[in-house]
């Protein structure tokens, strides 16, 4: 796999290279420039024949909105429209074809949209993915710029529009398998979007339970089938524990499967998923309601035959029980506080 190595975002281009072979630019925004009316495509176009309306010369650099293993994401401005978009770099080219794919299957306002595959000019083949802006960014960055936990309201949000995006996945028989507070994207309207399908795959019996993902949020299955049900697991319950620790987090305001301050050792967590106590039990009785407690319970069976299909979830009295228009203004606020600068 190809490397690429990014040089200092403070210089005026950002010009990533690859060793030996010609670099592709990426710009920074210069001053503020009359704009066009966007052309976006309808929603039934897809990814790959939408990619030859945008070059990465049509766009200028905005901002860092995060990093990950598979590359850098930014914040991107369209020249001649001054339209926003996240723009996220990948390494490995097949990574960002197949994440593009999978995107391209899946039309659901709850799972963030590609638009375009852009070709990088370099012999590797690197590629990048010109993506729907969530302008609130990841629950996680929320969540630390908040300062801690959510209100019960905004989490049976996050819950109700992270469950309807799997179910459209999971009806597509994709499974996303890395669930998890920094792959659900916000805006500053209360939307929530699930991202980065890089390791989501079609499912196809029978499912190898193994493999990657973000280990704080595999479920027990994952690390050991036999212990945690036998059979190979089930990709789309692995997705409902994703959800469940995801909610607990956003509800007790850290990863709540170690003790605050315990090092996220890979044997640490092992123990923890796979032999701990019942996770919702670490919430204290009073600390949160009743619905929430049964909510997470039913995601975190360690054996994942008996953990709770999506369809149920979306039943669950704390999600379909909940005040629609209350829990969409609670997380709305939320994200958009945490998203505005500090006042001086
Ligand atoms: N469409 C988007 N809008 C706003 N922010 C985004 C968008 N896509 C990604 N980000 C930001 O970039 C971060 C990394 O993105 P992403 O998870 O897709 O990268 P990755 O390399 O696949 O990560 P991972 O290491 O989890 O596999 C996200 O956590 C989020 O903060």
């Amino acid at each position: 796999m190809a490397l690429i190595r990014e040089k200092r975002l403070t210089q005026v281009n950002l010009s990533l290279h690859v060793p030996s072979r010609a670099p592709f630019q990426l710009e920074a925004a210069a001053a503020p420039r009359r704009c066009q009316p966007p052309p976006l495509t309808s929603s039934t176009t897809t990814p790959a024949s939408r990619s030859s309306q945008f070059r990465l010369a049509d766009f200028e650099r905005v901002a860092v909105l995060g990093r990950g293993n598979s590359g850098t994401v930014y914040k991107v401005r369209h020249r001649e429209t001054c339209a926003l978009y996240a723009l996220k770099l990948q390494h490995a080219g097949d990574a960002a074809a197949a994440e593009a794919d999978l995107l391209g299957r899946v039309a659901s306002p709850y799972v963030v949209r590609c638009h375009a595959v852009l070709a990088l000019e370099s012999a590797s083949g690197d590629a990048a993915l010109l993506l729907e802006l969530a302008d609130g960014g990841s629950l996680d960055g929320v969540m630390r710029r908040h300062g801690g936990a959510f209100p019960e309201e905004a989490v049976a949000e996050v819950a109700a529009q992270a469950l309807s995006a799997l179910a459209h996945l999971h009806a597509r028989r994709v499974a996303h398998l890395d669930v998890k507070p920094a792959n659900l994207l916000a805006t500053t309207d209360g939307d929530v979007k699930v991202a980065d399908l890089g390791i989501a795959r079609v499912v196809a019996a029978p499912f190898a339970a193994a493999g990657a993902g973000t280990a704080a949020y595999m479920s027990p299955e994952r690390f050991d089938p036999e212990a945690h049900g036998g059979g190979c697991g089930d990709p789309f319950a692995a997705d409902v524990w994703g959800l469940g620790v995801t909610v607990l987090e956003l509800a007790v305001g850290r990863y709540p499967l170690l003790l605050a301050g315990q090092r996220p050792s890979w044997a640490a967590l092992m123990c923890a998923i796979c032999f701990g106590e019942q996770p919702a039990a670490l919430v204290a009785d009073g600390e949160a309601s009743l619905e929430l407690r049964g909510f997470v319970a039913a995601c975190l069976r360690k054996d994942y035959r008996k953990r709770a299909s999506v369809a149920e979830l979306l039943a669950h009295p704390f999600v379909a029980g909940r005040d629609v228009a209350a829990s969409r203004r609670a997380l709305r606020r939320l994200v958009a506080e945490a998203s505005s600068p500090p006042s001086s």
